[in-house]
């Protein structure tokens, strides 16, 4: 028997076997009466002749949108898993590689426009204190509620930063050191009318605020946001301190 391009004759076989070969090489299957003097009643030939360019077409299409629907699915999935890997599970707030993330955002950024950037390094006083007076639960529900008052209070564009326990970052976009300092008093004034709900517990930090300078690594502004942070809480806690 012999096959070329435009004709293929088969006998038949299993709808399957036909299915896979189709989709392969797509073609339309008709059948034509058995062949004069055929030996085998039962069998009939079937000519597959190439389909219309216009049905590759489409299935080709229909093939390339569902790559696009699985690239997109997996695009999102990954999306999430980073948002995860860079986020405090507890308080939803940004984690240390958040930050550092941010901080490369912004500082190239800042970089192009010549604007400040300043850091926080913020942690809450006495944090003992209310774990062992109302227990590990409520000391929790303390971090979140820290977290969303300084969230609720910065613009969007700042970012909080969780770098473990009670100890907290702030990148504050655009903020030079008055400017940071502002935001930082407007803080304690916030923490000072939202107390903890249910324990009406006032919760207080000491801070220490760092402008970045010029070639200035985030470890380095870190450093000195905590050096001034501690400053603050040697001079009596629940202030801040300008590095
Ligand atoms: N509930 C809760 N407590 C935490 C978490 N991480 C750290 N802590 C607690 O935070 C407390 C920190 O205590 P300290 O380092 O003595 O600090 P502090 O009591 O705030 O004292 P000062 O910093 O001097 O004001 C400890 O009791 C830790 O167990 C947390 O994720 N959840």
């Amino acid at each position: 028997m012999s096959h070329d391009r435009q004709s293929l004759q088969l006998t038949r076989r299993p709808a399957s076997s036909r299915l896979h070969r189709r989709h392969a090489a797509p073609l339309r299957l008709s059948t034509t009466p058995v062949a004069a003097g055929c030996a085998v009643p039962w069998a009939t030939t079937h000519t597959l002749s190439p389909l219309p360019q216009s049905m590759v077409r489409e299935a080709g299409m229909f093939e390339l949108l569902a790559a696009e629907m699985r690239i997109a699915e997996l695009e999102r999935q990954l999306a999430e898993t980073q948002a995860v890997a860079c986020t405090d599970p507890l308080t939803g707030a940004a984690n240390r590689r958040g930050l550092q993330n941010a901080f490369e955002r912004e500082l190239a950024r800042v970089v192009r426009s010549g604007e400040a950037l300043s850091l926080v390094v913020l942690d809450i006083d006495n944090f003992k204190r209310v774990n062992d007076t109302h227990g590990h639960s409520r000391g929790d529900q303390a971090l979140v509620h820290l977290v969303r008052v300084l969230r609720t209070a910065l613009r969007p564009v700042d970012l909080v930063a969780r770098l473990g326990g009670e100890e907290f970052a702030l990148l504050l976009s655009g903020a030079g050191r008055d400017e940071a300092l502002a935001t930082m008093a407007r803080l304690q004034r916030e923490l000072e009318v939202q107390p903890l709900p249910e324990l009406g517990l006032k919760l207080t930090f000491s801070a220490g605020v760092a402008m970045r300078q010029s070639d200035e690594s985030l470890e380095q502004l870190l450093g000195r946001a905590d050096m001034a942070a501690y400053a603050a809480k040697h001079a009596g806690k629940n202030r801040v301190v300008g590095a």
